[in-house]
């Protein structure tokens, strides 16, 4: 049986689709980068990606914008075949890379408005107020900005074109906290004006915070898809067994098979005990009753974040600690 958690909960609807892969593949010589990767961005989701490095995050990016020809499948944006139409293509994509490079002999300003007059969505007043938002200094040269500042300036380019999507390849990396939230406040914007965002990044709570949907890539392969929506009806229960438990007695009832994952494990710091891991999808009141009458001691019931996908997807799950004796329990 499949574990719960790992399975692909993303509904699709093909009219609302903006993007549309199948099969797209992206082969190195002997070396797959990207593996068979059919995917669809529906129109106004903010679409994460998740995985490790050299996951394939970056790849999927280019050759959706038609940076990188497909070794096999095939890619549409708009309903435009990336490969033949790359042109037609990067007038509904606004871009940011995660290495944007800038002129460093301009001035910000000169920046913005070169990059507004360049791209046909192109729209300096909008560029100008980002910039003046994330409150960042036009008159310096981009080579006497620091690398925050840069990543500033190639943000208000971005988000300020008016296209209806948007391709951010973790657009937070070096920027501090403060500046973080404002980036991401923009994205929930985005969203609300109606445009597409297609988002990596390699921060957990940033995807949980603006994402409905996230992907995530391992060696190339899609790993698992989730919405967030669903996940936060997730919960992981862990409980201490009575001592002399049988753990047969852990059986589900029928009615709730498929909506609880069990494992139990005997924590290293405390090992003349046996602990219950219940991994749960779905409201959590039909599971009360039953839990109620388990053999169990020091519950606790917390929400079951991406942390926890994102460990089971790439690492395989460790939780080998028992909750803390604490007064919060
Ligand atoms: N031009 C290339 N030639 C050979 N291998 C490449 C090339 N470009 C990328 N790769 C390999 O493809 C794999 C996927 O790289 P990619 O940049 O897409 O990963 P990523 O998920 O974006 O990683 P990161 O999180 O580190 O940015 C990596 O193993 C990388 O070394």
């Amino acid at each position: 049986m499949p574990h719960p958690l790992v399975h692909d909960s993303t509904a699709f609807d093909p009219a609302e689709a903006i993007v549309h892969t199948i099969g797209l593949s992206k082969r190195y010589g002997d070396f797959d980068a990207l593996r068979d990767c059919s995917l669809n961005v529906q129109k106004g989701e903010v679409f994460g990606l998740l995985g490790p490095n050299g996951a394939g995050k970056t790849t999927l990016l280019r050759l959706l914008l038609g940076y990188l020809f497909p070794t096999a499948g095939s890619a549409t944006i708009g309903g435009l075949d990336v490969s033949k139409n790359s042109v037609a293509v990067r007038r509904l994509v606004s871009y940011l890379p995660g290495d944007a490079r800038l002129p460093r002999h301009m001035r910000g300003r000169g920046v913005l408005e070169f990059f507004a007059e360049m791209q046909p969505a192109g729209d300096l007043q909008r560029s100008l107020k980002i910039a003046d938002h994330l409150e960042l200094e036009l008159k310096r040269r981009v080579a006497f900005m620091s690398t925050g500042m840069r990543q500033k300036l190639a943000l208000a380019i971005v988000m300020g074109a008016r296209t209806p999507l948007l391709i951010l390849d973790e657009p937070t990396a070096n920027l501090d906290p403060s500046v973080r939230g404002l980036i991401l406040d923009m994205v929930a914007d985005a969203q609300s004006e109606e445009r597409t965002v297609i988002f990596s990044s390699h921060v957990l709570a940033e995807i949980e915070q603006v994402c409905t949907k996230v992907l995530f890539l391992r060696r190339g392969i899609i790993a698992h898809r989730q919405r967030l929506d669903e996940l936060k009806q997730r919960h992981r229960i862990l409980a201490q067994l009575e001592p002399n438990t049988l753990e047969p007695s852990f059986s589900v009832p029928a009615e709730l098979k498929g909506q609880v994952e069990i494992n139990t494990f005997t924590p290293p710091a405390e090992p003349n005990t046996r602990w219950v891991r219940m991994d749960t999808a779905g409201d959590l009141t039909p599971l009360l009753p039953w839990l109620s009458q388990l053999p169990l001691q020091r519950m606790r019931i917390e929400p079951l974040g991406l942390r926890a996908i994102y460990d089971e997807v790439h690492i395989g799950s460790t939780v080998e600690n028992p909750p803390s004796t604490g007064g919060s329990q």
